[in-house]
């Protein structure tokens, strides 16, 4: 298969990681005979410094023209703190997804048995956890009107949903959970905010068509509590963009760390691939980053943007082997981790790429 990707590294980490998750494309493209092509382009921070833009029009360009994105994250001390800056890493991200009209953001929650210790979580509530996150990706507070008034002593961000946002990622919620448990929760704040009242109203509209599928409403504060006390209660969750961000966080402690989790942003045009972690300063250049994120964002690409899932199943069998031979970054470490087998950043990407 021939194909053109875009690499995205952005900040921090970013670098770090997506080097491995780009050597898995590689790696997989000679395995298997497809002819992948490569191209690098700027976003965040150190596309701020080149251009003064975090999303200049070349990087979005070759977004574009891409047939599918990997990206690392964006982000940098420097603006955060500084709440008066102006321009800001993070606003390339929101406008990427946005011109890029990806509404979706699937989020694995993929727990391996090899990780049942690495949480803080007790393994009996673990074990067998296995959640599919759909996050709204271009509405919510994110988006809307932001500002300050009243002589800068008062700030705002307004949250907006249209019917059709909503409606759009409910169907992929509940297609997907239809080919999985057949349960949905739809978290959302419905006791308290309008946007979330029309989106249960949409949610509920829906669900008439997908007979198969239960569907039920929490609100997100209990929702929170839910996925540590009992995760397994979760099959398919779809919930709004600011929720979504950070639940998905919280469950990361499911799969034993943020490290651990990829993600797939799709929509209108080419997807992109990303962790869900940030560009994590305080490890940044310590050269201990996990890079699986990235690598099972990559195996997602392989998988969603291409179609070619022996190849996405064979970069996951090649990380449950890593783990499974004992191996580990510091972050999914735990106590009886013996010394030889915590690797950093580059010999986690090596030992992976020997078991693919
Ligand atoms: N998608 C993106 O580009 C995102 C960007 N950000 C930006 O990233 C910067 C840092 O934000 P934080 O709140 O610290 O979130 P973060 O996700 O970067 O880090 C949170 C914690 O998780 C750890 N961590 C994250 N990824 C890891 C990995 N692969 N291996 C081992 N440990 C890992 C970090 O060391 C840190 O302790 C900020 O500037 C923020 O705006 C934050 C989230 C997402
Ligand atoms: C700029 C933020 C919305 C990034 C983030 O936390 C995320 O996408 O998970
Ligand atoms: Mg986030």
């Amino acid at each position: 298969m021939k194909k053109n990707i875009l690499i995205v590294p952005g900040d921090g980490i970013g670098q770090e990681v997506t080097a491995v998750g780009k050597a898995v494309l590689e790696k997989i493209a000679a395995k298997f005979g497809h002819d992948f092509t490569y191209d690098e382009a700027l976003m965040g921070h150190v596309a701020i410094e080149a251009t003064g833009n975090p999303l200049p029009n070349e990087t979005l360009a070759k977004m574009r023209a891409s047939d599918a994105i990997l990206f690392g994250a964006v982000g940098h001390p420097k603006y955060d703190n500084d709440p008066t800056a102006k321009v800001r890493p993070e606003q390339g991200l929101l406008k990427m997804r946005k011109e890029l009209g990806l509404y979706a953001n699937l989020r694995p929650i993929k727990l391996f048995d090899e990780l049942l210790g690495a949480s803080s979580i007790r393994p009996e509530i673990l074990k067998g956890s296995d959640i599919l996150f759909f996050r709204e990706l271009t509405g919510d507070i994110y988006f809307g009107e932001k500002g300050r008034k009243n002589d800068n002593n008062t700030a705002y961000d307004i949250a907006e949903y249209s019917r059709y946002e909503v409606e759009r990622i409910g169907r992929k919620a509940f297609e997907a959970a239809r080919t999985r448990g057949k349960k949905l929760c739809s978290v959302d704040k419905a006791n308290v905010l309008e946007t979330s009242r029309l989106w249960r109203e949409v949610i509920q509209a829906l669900a008439p068509e997908y007979p198969d599928v239960t569907v039920e409403h929490q609100f997100v504060d209990s929702a929170a509590m839910m996925l540590i006390k009992d995760p397994r209660r979760f099959d398919v969750v779809v919930t709004a963009n600011l929720f979504g961000d950070i639940l998905t966080d919280e469950a990361s402690q499911i799969a034993g760390s943020m490290g651990m989790l990829a993600s797939a942003s799709v929509g209108d045009s080419t997807g992109v691939y990303e962790p869900i972690h940030g560009s994590a300063h305080d490890i940044t250049g310590k050269g201990i980053a996990n890079p699986l994120a990235s690598v099972l964002s990559a195996a997602l690409l392989l998988d969603i943007s291409f179609g070619l899932k022996e190849e996405a199943d064979t970069v996951i069998a090649a990380v449950e082997k890593l783990l499974k031979d004992g191996f580990r970054t510091r972050d999914i470490a735990d106590a009886n981790t013996p010394a030889d087998k915590i690797l950093n950043t580059s010999a986690a990407g090596e030992a992976l790429l020997s078991r693919i």
